[in-house]
Order: structure tokens, then C-alpha cells, then sequence
């Protein structure tokens, strides 16, 4: 009985408990219902927000044809600007006009191929004239370049370069000398590698790599740091803009090269006058030409006024010295002539002095001439008038003979008697045969060139200038000099033969005693077999043996009148270099018009794939893969243009080794450019996908999905542009930045929650993925604080899909889950900030905003410093 009633209790305690268990759960529900009910009230319904089908059509259509138009006017401002003809031909055919042929004038036809440069010069001459008149004053149609601010005298005495390597310090230049004058133009020349170079940059304040010694004077004075305001450098290839024409590439450069404070008027008067003297005056509006970045050619200037032009520029701002690389590599021989004629004429009317490497001249070119500084294997075995050279290896040093006829003109004979890395030519007669009599020769022409400048030292001032020097028709017969003449070694035959008659009392008696000292080739050569026998290895212990460097000491300390003259300030570089980048952006056909029309189609194509979606559940989901998409979309669209990255890289490092503009110019001005550009690209496409798609259209939620894309387009830009900087090649930064955009695609908590992450710490990364902002913003932006209705219940075919995923959850096939599921009752909401939820995006919508602007301003520092640390390495 007890055991009865024990039992009794026992079950009215578990009803007991049941019944306080159920009261639980029904609280438990009605505050879950209540919960629901605020939610349900704290959300606006998305609807309302939602335009109609028409409305919608009326924002997409003209987007899109707004996008469609905005492209075909650049793609035919572009075209128009880089073939003028064809327009010209489109106007008169539309216009219903007769066609007028124009027959094409001999300038034309001397710009279509190389290989008329002394009709080009004859006819730019004649053709210059008129503008340089204006500027100038001269008469008759010649041309004469205005007098250069200040001629210098450049002297350079004991040059020095080595470079540190595994074995030691390896000398590549050593104790070299020389002296240009206003009004010559000197050749360095020498077999491949013997440091002409070298030389040049040294001379032209652009060496900083290696120990350097010796000194560089500018009239007597130790050179100043602006000396690079009196001297331009033009490398041996040029860096001109192909969308330019000619006068807009001698604009962009007499803004960025002549002094501050230069009027329009005369810098306008200068450039006609450089034109006109480099024989540019026909070609004032042709097109530079080239390769475009993004790969199309664009057909303008021929190789041989291509060159022309980059000398132009780099003599505009009116410098005492340039410097030029090898001005005539890769031009055929009448293209080179017309080039080194035009500047020797130069030379002889302006007063300017140039120093440039060549390689194995052509006669014409030789006789351009005036002084030369013979280079073999980082020695000098010759300094001083191109006429005399035959006359000190011949007789100064019992070399030869030299035979016109058979060993070609002296500098051939020159260059093949110090190279002794080749087998020398048949008949060469005495010669140098290695490195022992290589040193020899040089250490003799060392002595007699010292002997000379002591008797007679060098011109040290402007006035010091050879006489009677712009007189002369070609500098040739000045060879003779006369008692100012300062360093020059001896005396010459006057035609540019000397040493002919030399070369049999040399060939017979070895040597002439006046030139090389007393000392015969024989004499020299065996002290130099011995002197190697005996243990003298200078190749080691040359750097060693120098001098402390004074090179930068001479810079620093050294100040000439240069110093006062400065170039362009930041805001006028900022100004022209935005110009610069306009105009490159909207003549490229593949830049402006290009990208529009990428983004437009693209938006279209994505308006297609996720046309009108429903209010439902089914059109959520599909919202949220079309903003994972754009996102996606917006991250990759760079790649498209990552070569042209690459070329900005390649434009910006030769400029700033130019030292043209300052590195924050160029960047502000072309983060100012692009900006306009990327935002209309951005903003219509998105108008486009809105539309066709039907996303939140309330104007703060448009303003923000446009904003948060822009930014993050700019900031997917940025990265390719870093990644272009800080890599040596254009595969370099391709693996970088797909490194990037893996991190980001994985990292963008759309494939793979981060919560559902096993290996959780990956999910660190997140901190890195621009598209998890980008991708959280804008779900934010389009579903917080919103609801739809789900009245009409899931799609069928969804219910369907679950009844097969899950056969034996009998209870799905209930009628009363059917009925919840596929007809909920009107009052059914779908709270959209369970989306959010779902993803983990909680934080307030401006926490991602800023996350990206951020981002991007880091990618900027980023981008800034590599392109800072690029100017500086971008050394020689
Ligand atoms: N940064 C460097 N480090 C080590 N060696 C270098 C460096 N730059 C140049 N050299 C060496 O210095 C020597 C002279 O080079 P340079 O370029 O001045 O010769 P070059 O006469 O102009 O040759 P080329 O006519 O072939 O252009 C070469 O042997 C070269 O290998």
C-alpha cells in the first residue's frame, strides 16, 4: 500500500513538474513572440523602398546609354586626336562634302621615313625660321639659338669609380681627365664596357653608386648642387609620352625645365627656337607615337625625329652642358648624321657644351666632333682633339701607321687598337696587345696630358673658350688651337689626317719624343711587362691608393650662381602634370572610353544574370550573391589595366632620375586625375545594377553603395599600383597582387563564414580582406533595419528541394509545417537583420566605411613610400 502511495506521489510530483515545465515554456514563447513582435516593429519594411518595374527601367536605361555614349565620345575623342586625317575624312563624308586630298608635302614625306635628315634640316631651317625670327630677331630664315644663360668650362681631373665585390674593390674607371668647353661637343668612346657610361654620369652629378674619386670643376669652382639647373641629361632612350604631339611635349617640358617665373610668351619663344633648330619645325603637331600602355600602336614620329625631339627637350631649359647617351644608337647612319649635325650647329650658336657617349661613329658623325676621351677598360688613352688622336698613338707612341684606306677612319683605328678583348684586325701594325701594354699607354698619355696642363692650364672661365670657335664651319679646322687653347696636347694636321706624315717616322724610329715623353712604344711596353712581372697589380690596388673620395664633399661645399636658378614650383608641376595625365588617359582608347565601356557592360551582364529580383526569401538570398559579386568585381577590374601600372612605374622612375618633378607632384597629380574618372565608372555602373537588379533604391542607400564602391575600387586599384612599385617586373607584381586578391576572395566571409572556419585562426586574415569591409558595408547598407514579407511563403520548389534532402523528417510532410511553410499568413515578415546576423556583420555601417577609407589611405602611404624609396634607388 505504501509502496502504492509512494508511487502516487511520485507521479503527482512529476505532474507537478511537467505542468511548471510547461507554464516555462509557454513564458519562453510568448517572450520569444514578443521579442519577434519588437524586432518585427523595429524593422521598415523594404518594399516601400523599392521602385516599381518602370521606375526601375527609367533608372537603368539611361545609365546605361549615359555610359554607352560617355564611352563612344572619348573613343572618338580619342580617335580623332591620334588620326586627325581620318576625322577629317568622317567630317567631309558626313557633311556630304567633297573630299579635298591634300598632296602630301616633302616635310611629310621626310617624316614618314628616316633617312632624309639633311632635307629635314634644310627645310626645318627654312621652316623654323619664321617662328625664330619672331624670338630672335635673325633674318633670312636662319635659325639661331638664343645665347645659353652662362657657358662652363667643365674640368674633370683624376675621376675614379669602383665598385665593391666578393674579391675586393673592382675599379671600372681610373684617374681620368679632361675638359669641355662652351661651344664643343666632346665624344667618350671606347670598346663595350671600358666605362663611357660610367663617365658620363659622373660628369653629369648622377653617380651614386660605387667609391667614386676625383673632382669635377665648373669654371674652376668645386660644382654646386645646381649644377643639375645648368645641365640636362637626355638618356639613350627616351621617355615621351606617345599620346602627346610635339608641342605638347615640349610644353609639358619648358613647364617642368624652365626657371620659375619664365613667361608664356618666351617659353613659348624658346621652344619654337629649339624646335626649329633640331629640325622639328615641320612636325610641330604630329603625334610622338609608340606603343600605348595597354598594348596598341599608335603610328607617329619616325626614330630619327623621335630622337630629335627627346634632344629638344633636353636642351629647352637652356643648360651650359648636356649630357647625352649614346644619341645615336639604334638610328640608321643618315638619321644619325642629321641628329649629331643639328647638334653641332647647336652647339656653335648657343655656346652650349656637350659631352656624349657613341659607339663606333660613322665618318659624318666623327667629323662632328671636336674633342674626344678614349676609354678602355676604365682607362683614358686619350684626351683631346678628335684630329690629334692618330698623331699621339703614332707618334707619342709608336703605334700604326694608321692606313685610311685600310683600317677606315681614325676612330675605327682607335678603338680597334685598345681593344684587346678581340683578335685584331688584318695589318694592324703595332698595336696593344694586352692588359699590361693597356696600362702602359694609358699611365704615358697620363704623363704627357699632366705635362700639357701644366704648361699651359686650364681654360677656367667661360671667356676661356678656343678661340675663333664659333666661326668654324665644322670645329675640324680649330684643331691647330693657339696659346688659350689650354689643354689641348700638340699640334695637328689641319684636315683631320693628322699623323699621317707621322706614322713613318714613328713606324721607324718609335716614338716621337715631344708627344710621348722621350719613352718609344717599345720602351713603354717592356717597363709595363716588367712593372706586371714585378708584382704591381693595380687592378687591386688602385681604389686602395686613391685618395679619400671628395666627391660629395665637392658637391656639398661647392656653390656656383646655378644655385639661384630653380625650376618649376610644386603647384606648377602638380598643374602640368595633371595635364600630362589627362591627356594620356582620354587619347588611349583603352583608358577612359575602355574602362567605361567595361563597366558598363559588365553591370549590364550582372543586371542580366539577376534580373527584377522578388521581395522574397529566394530574391534575399540572390541580393546577397549579386553584392558578394560586385564586390568581387569591383576587386578584379584592375587587372585589366595592371600594364598600365607598369608603365606608370617605368614613366615615373626615368622622370624622377631626371629629377623633373617631385615625387609628391606626380602623386598628387595623379591621384587628382583618375579620381573623376574611376567615380563616373563607379557610379554608373552601379546606377545600372540597382536598377536592373532592384536593390535598396532610398538615396542614402545608393549614395552609400556608391561610395563604399568607389573607395573600394580605388583601393583595389591602389594595390596594383603598389604592387607595381615595389616589384622589379610586371609578373612580379601580377603574383603579388593575386596573392592579394586569393586572401580577399577566401577571406570574404561570403565562400566560408569565418564562424564556420575549423581552423579558426585562418580567419586572422580577415583583417587584411579589403572585400570583407567592402562586403560587409553593403550588406549592411542594403538589409539593416529592414523587413520583407514573406506571405508568400517559401518557393514550392525549395519545400520540395527539402523533402528530398531530408526523406525521413516525416514532420516536414505535415500538413500544419506545409501550411507555415508555403502559406504563413499574411502578417509574415522576414526580418532582414538576421541576413546580418547569419554573416557576422554586427557593427554599425560607418566602422566598415572607415575601415576601407583607412585601408586605403595605408595602401597610399604605402604606395607613396615604395615610389620615394624608387626615386632613391634609382640609382647609377
Ligand atoms: N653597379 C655596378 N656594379 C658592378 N659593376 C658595374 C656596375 N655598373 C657598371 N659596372 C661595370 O663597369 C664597367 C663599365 O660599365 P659602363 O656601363 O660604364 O661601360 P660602357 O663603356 O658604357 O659600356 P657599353 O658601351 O657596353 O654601354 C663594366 O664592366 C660594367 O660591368
Amino acid at each position: 500500500m505504501s509502496s502504492i502511495n509512494q508511487i502516487e506521489a511520485a507521479d503527482k510530483a512529476l505532474a507537478a513538474q511537467a505542468a511548471t515545465a510547461a507554464a516555462q515554456a509557454a513564458a519562453a514563447a510568448a517572450k520569444a513572440a514578443a521579442t519577434a513582435q519588437r524586432a518585427v516593429a523595429a524593422v521598415a519594411p523594404l518594399g516601400p523602398a523599392m521602385l516599381d518595374a518602370r521606375q526601375r527601367v527609367a533608372l537603368w536605361v539611361p545609365s546605361l546609354v549615359f555610359g554607352i555614349l560617355y564611352a563612344l565620345f572619348f573613343l572618338g575623342l580619342a580617335l580623332t586626336t591620334l588620326n586627325p586625317k581620318a576625322w577629317s575624312d568622317v567630317k567631309a563624308a558626313v557633311l556630304g562634302r567633297k573630299r579635298r586630298l591634300r598632296r602630301p608635302s616633302a616635310d611629310d614625306e621626310c617624316g614618314a621615313a628616316e633617312g632624309c635628315g639633311g632635307r629635314a634640316k634644310t627645310a626645318a631651317l627654312a621652316n623654323g625660321g619664321a617662328g625664330h625670327a619672331a624670338a630672335n630677331g635673325a633674318s633670312g630664315g636662319e635659325v639661331r639659338l638664343t645665347q645659353i644663360h652662362r657657358p662652363v668650362v667643365l674640368t674633370w681631373e683624376g675621376l675614379g669609380c669602383a665598385y665593391n665585390s666578393p674579391a675586393g674593390l673592382v675599379p671600372v674607371l681610373q684617374d681620368v681627365c679632361g675638359e669641355a668647353r662652351p661651344g664643343e661637343m666632346v665624344a667618350l668612346m671606347g670598346p663595350s664596357g671600358s666605362g663611357k657610361s660610367t663617365l658620363l654620369d659622373m660628369l653629369a652629378a648622377r653617380k651614386t653608386l660605387g667609391r667614386l674619386t676625383g673632382s669635377v670643376l665648373v669654371n674652376g669652382k668645386p660644382r654646386g648642387p645646381g649644377f643639375r639647373h645648368i645641365s640636362s641629361y637626355v638618356p639613350q632612350d627616351d621617355n615621351l609620352t606617345p599620346q602627346m604631339n610635339v608641342v605638347e611635349t615640349c610644353q609639358l617640358y619648358s613647364a617642368l625645365t624652365l626657371p620659375a617665373g619664365t613667361s608664356p610668351a618666351a617659353a613659348a619663344a624658346r621652344m619654337d627656337e629649339v624646335l626649329a633648330a633640331m629640325g622639328m619645325g615641320h612636325a610641330r603637331d604630329r603625334l610622338v607615337g609608340g606603343v600605348l600602355p595597354g598594348g596598341l600602336l599608335l603610328r607617329g614620329l619616325s626614330g630619327g625625329e623621335r630622337k630629335r625631339l627627346w634632344v629638344a627637350v633636353g636642351i629647352l631649359a637652356t643648360p651650359s652642358v648636356v649630357f647625352l647617351d649614346e644619341p645615336t644608337t639604334g638610328l640608321d647612319s643618315a638619321a644619325a648624321v642629321a641628329v649629331v649635325n643639328l647638334l653641332h650647329r647647336t652647339v656653335v650658336d648657343s655656346g652650349l657644351t656637350i659631352i656624349s657617349s657613341i659607339h663606333q661613329p660613322c665618318s659624318a658623325v666623327w667629323a662632328a666632333y671636336d674633342e674626344v676621351s678614349l676609354l678602355a677598360r676604365g682607362r683614358l688613352l686619350y684626351f683631346g682633339p678628335c684630329a690629334e688622336m692618330g698623331s699621339w698613338f703614332e707618334g707619342g707612341l709608336g703605334l700604326g701607321p694608321w692606313n685610311p684606306a685600310k683600317h677606315g677612319i681614325l676612330s675605327d683605328w682607335a678603338l680597334d687598337l685598345v681593344s684587346i678583348e678581340f683578335t685584331k684586325p688584318e695589318g694592324m701594325g703595332r698595336s696593344i696587345e694586352g692588359p699590361e701594354e693597356l696600362r702602359a699607354a694609358a699611365r704615358a698619355f697620363s704623363r704627357h696630358y699632366r705635362a700639357k696642363r701644366l704648361a699651359a692650364p686650364p681654360a677656367a672661365a667661360a671667356n676661356g673658350a678656343r678661340k675663333g670657335k664659333a666661326a668654324a664651319p665644322n670645329g675640324r679646322a680649330r684643331a691647330g688651337g693657339d696659346a688659350s687653347d689650354g689643354a689641348a696636347p700638340h699640334d695637328a694636321d689641319s684636315d683631320g689626317s693628322a699623323g699621317s706624315g707621322r706614322a713613318v717616322r714613328s713606324a721607324a724610329g718609335g716614338g716621337d719624343p715631344e708627344l710621348g715623353g722621350g719613352r718609344g712604344w717599345d720602351e713603354i711596353s717592356k717597363a709595363a711587362k716588367y712593372e706586371a712581372g714585378g708584382g704591381e697589380d693595380e687592378e687591386t690596388d688602385w681604389a686602395a691608393a686613391q685618395p679619400a673620395p671628395d666627391w660629395t664633399a665637392g658637391i656639398k661645399e661647392g656653390a656656383d650662381e646655378s644655385d639661384s636658378l630653380q625650376r618649376a614650383s610644386w603647384m606648377t608641376q602638380f598643374r602640368t602634370l595633371v595635364w600630362r595625365e589627362l591627356l594620356s588617359m582620354m587619347r588611349n582608347p583603352v583608358d577612359v572610353a575602355g574602362r567605361m565601356l567595361c563597366f558598363v557592360l559588365l553591370a549590364c551582364f550582372m543586371g542580366l544574370v539577376f534580373w527584377n529580383l522578388d521581395l522574397g526569401a529566394d530574391g534575399t538570398r540572390n541580393r546577397v550573391n549579386a553584392l558578394f559579386l560586385h564586390t568581387m568585381f569591383l576587386l578584379l577590374m584592375p587587372f585589366v589595366y595592371l600594364s598600365m601600372y607598369a608603365n606608370d612605374r617605368r614613366v615615373c622612375v626615368a622622370d624622377f632620375s631626371a629629377r623633373l618633378y617631385s615625387v609628391s607632384a606626380y602623386y598628387a597629380a595623379k591621384q587628382a586625375a583618375v579620381l573623376p574618372f574611376v567615380s563616373a565608372n563607379v557610379i554608373i555602373s552601379n546606377l545600372v545594377v540597382i536598377g536592373m537588379v532592384g536593390l535598396n533604391t532610398q538615396p542614402s542607400a545608393v549614395f552609400v553603395l556608391c561610395a563604399v564602391s568607389i573607395v573600394f575600387y580605388l583601393l583595389a586599384q591602389q594595390v596594383q599600383s603598389f604592387a607595381s612599385i615595389v616589384t622589379p617586373n610586371q609578373e612580379a607584381a601580377f603574383i603579388l597582387t593575386i596573392a592579394y586578391t586569393s586572401i580577399n576572395l577566401l577571406m570574404s566571409n561570403f565562400i566560408m563564414r569565418f564562424r564556420d572556419m575549423a581552423q579558426h585562426w585562418v580567419s586572422g586574415l580577415r583583417w587584411l580582406s579589403a572585400a570583407n569591409y567592402a562586403f560587409s558595408a553593403l550588406l549592411a547598407n542594403q538589409f539593416r533595419g529592414t523587413a520583407v514579407s514573406c506571405r508568400q511563403g517559401l518557393n514550392p520548389e525549395l519545400v520540395g528541394f527539402l523533402e528530398s534532402l531530408m526523406p525521413n523528417a516525416r514532420l516536414l510532410r505535415t500538413s500544419a509545417v506545409q501550411s507555415m511553410l508555403l502559406r504563413p499568413g499574411d502578417d509574415c515578415v522576414l526580418n532582414l537583420n538576421a541576413v546580418l546576423d547569419y554573416f557576422g556583420t554586427t557593427r554599425p555601417l560607418w566602422v566598415y566605411s572607415l575601415a576601407l577609407v583607412c585601408y586605403l589611405l595605408g595602401v597610399h602611404a604605402l604606395t607613396f613610400w615604395g615610389l620615394l624609396r624608387l626615386a632613391r634607388k634609382e640609382r647609377r
